[in-house]
């Protein structure tokens, strides 16, 4: 292994801890909940395997090309839950199901933000108030489903962690009687939580394992500011968000840093989300042109700067992205479309200087690594929640040579983890 970052906070120091660096969970030790597949391994020893994995899995990594992994903290590093209601009206538990469909109470689970866990009894509280009756999956009755809970760092600048930020509580619910019932109890919702910049109820009425429906109804606010050193991004109900901002800062500062060096006069951040690289890479880009200036490096007349441009399915992530463009004061456009499609119906000539991916776990698959693959795109930077379909999309665009990589640990205690690696076109 090269070398690891070590984690900001030290491992395995607490009370009651289990030594040699190992988080103890009660609920995993009692056979509740077994989300957590690694916690009983060292959280360095589960990063060294998760390297080890991604170089086995992908050869077409150079030794040499691996910089140290980030590990990040082995607790309270998730943004965001999604738990069940279980138990019974007016004595709700929120967590997971257990084996015989009852409720397991997590409301204790150690590798949530300390903010999250802070709140979560006072939306038990509230529920119980409301004395609607948990969803019966085997009965197939009651109305209370899921709580989504994403909370963002305090508002620190860079240094910031994430406990006692501003929230986003949505609450899924099967019916339309139960989303009444919800909105009648706004005013008390906001008393309640002052800190919800958003509050929203989702409907979900099919009997099926999807964890939110298609419709959402916003009570209170519309998006939730995450600050992430330079940039702020805006995050709706429905929108996708990496769920370890830690993790997420530093992989957005690496694919900055990469950017800088290339120097691209365009990019294009493909599966943008809320616009994570594109708007953190136009910023750097912009400050990296602006340092340039101040050393006395002139750029030439009509020199032109960067141009930015992010695309993804979503809208509202869109929305999201361009509204942070434009408090960011950044030159960064967005555009709502599917990836290949934007991709093949482009001129080559458009085609950017840096093409950054960060598709879901299905990667980009073979339609657009061809289009890259004859593209002339110089520069690429591929961030991927799955090495195996990342090895698939890398051995299926053999123009290009990867100059380095970084596992990103976004998932401590699972076997899941980000993989970010930059390659330059050789052919
Ligand atoms: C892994 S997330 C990455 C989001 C973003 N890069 C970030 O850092 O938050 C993948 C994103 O791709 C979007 N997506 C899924 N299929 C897509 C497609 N065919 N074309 C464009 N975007 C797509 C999803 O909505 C999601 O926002």
């Amino acid at each position: 292994m090269s070398g690891v970052r070590i984690p900001t906070r030290p491992t395995g120091s607490g009370p009651g801890e289990g030594g040699a660096g190992v988080l103890r969970c009660r609920h995993f030790d009692a056979g509740e909940c077994r989300s957590c597949t690694l916690i009983e391994i060292p959280h360095l020893e589960q990063l060294a395997a998760k390297e080890a994995r991604c170089r086995e899995l992908l050869p077409a990594v150079p030794e040499t090309a691996w910089a140290p992994a980030f590990g990040g903290a082995d607790r309270g590093f998730r943004n965001r839950v999604k738990l069940v209601v279980g138990g019974s009206a007016g004595r709700v538990t929120l967590g997971i199901l257990g084996p015989d469909r009852r409720g397991v109470d997590l409301r204790d689970c150690r590798i949530q933000a300390p903010g999250i866990a802070a709140v979560l009894p006072a939306v038990s509280r509230f529920l119980d108030r409301t004395g609607l009756a948990p969803y019966d999956v085997p009965a197939r009755r009651g109305e209370l489903k899921f709580v989504h809970l994403t909370m963002a760092p305090e508002d620190r600048g860079a240094g910031g962690d994430a406990s006692g930020g501003e929230l986003m509580l949505r609450f899924v619910v099967r019916s339309e009687a139960a989303l009444r019932a919800l909105r009648s109890r706004t005013g008390e919702l906001r008393r309640e939580f002052p800190r919800a910049a958003v509050i929203s109820v989702n409907l979900l009425p099919e009997h099926k394992a999807v964890l939110e429906g298609e419709r959402e109804e916003v009570l209170h606010g519309e998006t939730l500011p995450m600050r992430l050193g330079p940039v702020t991004l805006h995050l709706r109900p429905r929108s996708f968000f990496q769920t370890n901002t830690e993790a997420a800062r530093e992989l957005y500062a690496q694919v900055s840093a990469w950017a800088v060096e290339g120097a691209p006069d365009s990019v294009w951040d493909l599966y943008c989300g809320v616009g994570g690289f594109a708007l953190h890479v136009a910023h750097a880009l912009r400050e990296a042109g602006g340092q340039r200036r101040a050393r006395g490096f002139r750029a030439g007349p009509g020199a032109p700067k960067p141009t930015v441009l992010g695309v993804e399915l979503g809208e509202a992530a869109v929305d999201s992205a361009r509204r942070s463009a434009r408090e960011a004061g950044l030159d960064a456009r967005f555009t709502a479309a599917d990836a290949t499609d934007f991709a093949l119906a482009s001129a080559s000539r458009d085609a950017p200087g840096l093409l950054i991916v960060n598709p879901p776990r299905r990667g980009i698959g073979p339609v657009l690594a061809d289009w890259i693959e004859g593209s002339g795109v110089p520069q690429l930077v591929y961030s991927s929640c799955n090495p195996e379909s990342l090895a698939r999309d890398l051995a299926a665009m053999p123009a290009y040579r990867v100059r380095e990589a970084r596992v990103f640990d976004m998932f401590p205690h699972t076997s899941h983890l980000e993989v970010a690696v930059r390659l330059e076109r050789s052919a």
